[in-house]
């Protein structure tokens, strides 16, 4: 492999703008050499002061240019499953987004097409794993320094959606990455989801229900809970507390510094999770960057792009009634085991 990946990042819009300025500045071992974009304007500004890098319309000239080795695909999820075909079929490292797919059957598809490769190439998106907080309580669930957990807590709140985030989206958007926390938390595969709609804010865009809650069992009957609230309006939270046998351990709740004055005292809320996980991304992309050089992913894989997936096509379903609905996975590949 050689020494520079040179990164073509599909997507300049919100995500792929911010990867784009991490791989410029701050990241080793990587340099953005095109950045793709089907709005062109938005891919000629994402490159200004990139020495080397081209605008393009178009992956798949990308994915042709002799000068690519690498790809970083922010595009909005439906169309991931294109584009990794397309960059499996390359074999170069990949660095997708979550999530993989937002349906199951397309995220197999690309675990088919990852395993007749017979390496792994797609590292997903799932940046709460590089979270210094979150890797603090995965530690101490794996070492067992608190005896079992039993319960996960989650709060999953935004301050607003973006035009066309629809219903479906709370949950193969958003509540995708507690999907994927839980899994890390646990080590075990989630088998069941169940989702209740209670009363609604009225801050929400027409068709979306929100706030939502979802439960959620893993194979050990560990019992999670989301609430998933999207317009919460004062801010951008994603905290956790997690109930052991010996103790109780919250995490991502607030921010200092804390300050006592006139009366208040307080803390800081982030505005949104590029301010909340801009240290993790970085950390993330590194990982990515670094493992790729040596022909390996440094991260979540195409597997838990798949079951993730399947969690959410559950979770989808779950809207529909208040029904718990079980998970439906397809036995492990040899090559994620
Ligand atoms: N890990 C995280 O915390 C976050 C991940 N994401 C993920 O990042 C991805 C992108 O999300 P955002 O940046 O928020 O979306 P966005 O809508 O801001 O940007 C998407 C960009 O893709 C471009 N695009 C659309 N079709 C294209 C095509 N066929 N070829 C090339 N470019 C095309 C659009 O013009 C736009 O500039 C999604 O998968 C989303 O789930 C988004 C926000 C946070
Ligand atoms: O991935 C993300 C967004 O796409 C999603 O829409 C938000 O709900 C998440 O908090 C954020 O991390």
């Amino acid at each position: 492999m050689t020494k520079t990946l040179r990164v073509a990042v599909i997507g300049a819009g919100r995500m792929g703008a911010d990867h784009i300025q991490r791989l410029n500045t701050r990241i080793h071992g990587a340099e953005v050499a095109a950045v793709v974009d089907v709005d062109l304007a938005r891919a000629q500004a994402a490159i200004e002061g990139i020495p080397g890098a081209v605008a393009l319309a178009d992956a798949e000239e990308a994915l042709n240019n002799g000068d690519v080795n690498a790809v970083l695909i922010a595009t909005p999820g439906f169309l991931h499953e294109d584009i990794l075909l397309k960059a499996i079929a390359k074999d170069i490292p990949i660095l997708c987004e979550k999530p993989l797919t937002p349906d199951a059957e397309s995220a197999w598809k690309i675990v088919e097409a990852e395993e007749k490769l017979g390496h792994k190439r797609i590292q997903v998106g799932f940046m709460r794993r590089f979270d210094a907080e979150y890797a603090a309580l995965g530690k101490i669930i794996r070492d067992s320094e608190l005896g079992e957990l039993l319960m996960l807590h989650h709060q999953h709140r935004n301050p607003t959606t973006p035009a066309g985030f629809t219903n479906e989206m709370l949950i193969n958007d958003s509540v995708v990455h507690e999907f994927d926390a839980i899994r890390y938390f646990t080590s075990e595969e989630i088998t069941s989801v169940q989702v209740r709609l209670g009363k609604p804010t009225r801050n929400a865009p027409a068709g979306q229900h929100d706030p939502q809650h979802v439960l959620i069992e893993t194979e050990s009957g560990v019992l999670a809970d989301v609430e998933i609230y999207v317009n919460a309006k004062f801010g951008y939270e994603v905290a956790t507390q997690a109930s052991f046998e010996d103790g109780i351990v919250s995490i991502g709740r607030d921010k200092g510094p804390y300050t006592r004055s006139n009366g208040h005292w307080g803390g800081n809320v982030t505005p949104g999770f590029e301010e909340r996980f801009g240290a993790a991304y970085d950390v993330e992309i590194q990982s990515w960057v670094d493992a790729a050089l040596r022909d390996e992913i440094g991260g979540p894989t195409a597997w838990d792009g798949y079951a993730t997936a399947a969690c959410c096509e559950a979770g989808v379903e779950a809207q529909k009634n208040a029904e718990k609905v079980a998970v439906k996975l397809n036995a492990k590949p040899a090559l994620y085991r």
